[in-house]
């Protein structure tokens, strides 16, 4: 592989003896991986019905890697929302913020959710994640990921964050920050980053990262917990923002990710190195920062940083509550064959269109929203039109009106592509809840033998 000149010297300089091991490297192919989708299947089911051969990832309890010759975004499973197709240490940051169920998590930089879905999967339903990111084009890939996730208690935002933290001061327990950079660490993975580098350089990405890195640190609550992650090399963008962080506000300080990690018995660090502060003249406690080399382990150039704000009195955080509204008559029949109980508080009507707010939802009139919470479905001329969303959200044993298709059967490709479909069997006329092998795809309305197609046009099988 070709790499720019410079980034070459550059890197000679930082790694020294180290380096012709890093270069070569560029001679080895990269690493493919999926994660697995903890909302619905647990990665032990996941291996038994999984079709295509995976390998565990040895720091992602949920990670596998595959073969470059398989295509797991062509399998059923892909569209019932089993995993995510994702770089192996791209896994690391989402999986390294130690988030509890319950807690108040925003994804700053989140699009297009390969880091998002797996805070969702930790929050496991309770609590709320606020996904933003600032380019409205890319938040629209990022709430389809949510959605096909099956994401129950996710908002979706598409702001600055400076304005973010006009609003949210103070307010998350966790936030996430993987910033925008130059993607030194995806030169082998994606070699047209290359350009991209040679355009805008270190610099450019490093103002950036200053910018936005101070607006998280105000959004987090005292004694709460942010991660900073980017996926290239440079100490300026690295240790170097961290740097400027702890030099700006002195309530934050850096720990070690791997030691405040719970449940490691079933993974293994090998390979991980630590950060550099000689590289940015900084403190020791840059040497907690975790450096990922894709000489060291299977995997591309990752940078992951842990900080703490110290606590001092806790705020109060309850920051105003949105109306909410009640159910109609027509939504509440479909809503009779769901068995979950909601809070009728949680549900809100914005013209005929039904939404379930996350409990913990702050008041975010004015923001640039792209889904306020889980968007149930719709009224369409006095008729309740389930969404795509709130099937993806459900297990199949939470509605009762369910057909249940195998991988294998032709119908099922049938049903991703958006063709009627014949059923033969014991069905009841009105909604179903199209499923493969127990897992909802999507939903199809019965006259008869006759199943109308619902799943959504924009998500279908090409
Ligand atoms: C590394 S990518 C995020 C990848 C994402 N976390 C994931 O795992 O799928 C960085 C993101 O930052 C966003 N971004 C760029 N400038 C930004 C800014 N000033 N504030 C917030 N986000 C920004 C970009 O649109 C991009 O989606």
């Amino acid at each position: 592989m070709i790499l720019p000149k410079l980034f070459e010297e550059r890197m000679k300089n930082l790694l020294k003896d180290e380096y012709t091991y890093f270069l070569h490297s560029y001679d080895q192919k990269h690493y493919s991986g999926l994660r697995v989708n903890t909302l619905k299947i647990t990665p032990e089911e996941f291996e038994n019905i999984c079709p295509f051969k995976i390998t565990r990832i040895p720091w992602i309890e949920n990670g596998y890697y595959y073969s470059g010759n398989e295509q797991p975004a062509r399998h059923p499973y892909y569209h019932a929302g089993l995993y995510y197709i994702q770089e192996p240490s791209a896994m690391t940051p989402a999986n390294l913020l130690p988030i509890e169920p319950g807690d108040k998590v925003l994804d700053l930089c989140a699009a297009p959710g390969g880091k998002s879905t797996e805070l969702a999967a930790k929050l496991k339903g309770e609590g709320l994640l606020v996904a933003n990111d600032i380019s409205n084009s890319r938040a629209k890939a990022l709430l389809k990921n949510i959605e096909l996730f099956g994401v129950p208690n996710a908002v979706i935002v598409s702001e600055t964050p400076a304005k973010l933290a006009n609003y949210f001061e103070g307010y998350f327990d966790k936030i996430l920050v993987d910033a925008p950079c130059s993607g030194e660490g995806m030169f082998r993975k994606s070699p047209s980053i290359m350009k991209n580098w040679e355009q805008y350089g270190v610099d450019y990405y490093n103002k950036l990262q200053k910018e936005i890195i101070l607006f998280a640190a105000k959004m987090l609550r005292p004694g709460g917990k942010m991660l900073y992650s980017t996926c290239t090399f440079s100490p300026e963008e690295n240790e170097g923002t961290i740097k400027y962080l702890l030099e700006n506000c002195p309530e934050f300080h850096v720990l070690n990710p791997i030691e405040h990690k719970t449940n490691k018995e079933k993974v293994s660090y090998e390979g991980f190195s630590y950060g550099k502060p000689e590289w940015v003249d900084g403190t020791e406690e840059l040497k907690n920062c975790i450096r990922l080399w894709p000489h060291k382990i299977h995997g591309e150039g990752h940078f992951i940083t842990l900080l703490e704000k110290y606590s001092s009195q806790e705020k109060d955080s309850s920051i105003g509550k949105i109306n909410h509204g009640s159910l109609s008559g027509e939504a509440d029949e479909f809503m009779s064959h769901l068995n979950i109980e909601w809070d009728p508080k949680q549900i809100d009507i914005r013209e005929d269109k039904l939404y379930l707010y996350p409990k913990e939802l702050p008041a975010i009139k004015g923001l640039r929203i792209m889904r306020p919470g889980l968007f149930l479905g719709e009224m369409k001329k006095n008729r309740f039109e389930p969404s795509q969303a709130l099937a993806s959200s459900l297990k199949i044993s939470e509605y009762n009106q369910t057909i249940n298709l195998s991988a294998e059967d032709p119908d099922t490709i049938k049903y991703l592509k958006c063709e009627t479909i014949e059923v033969s069997g014991d069905y009841k006329d009105g909604w179903q809840l199209i499923c493969v092998d127990g897992y909802p795809l999507g939903w199809g309305k019965l006259t008869g033998q006759t199943l109308k197609n619902k799943y959504l046009p924009g998500w279908r099988w090409m």
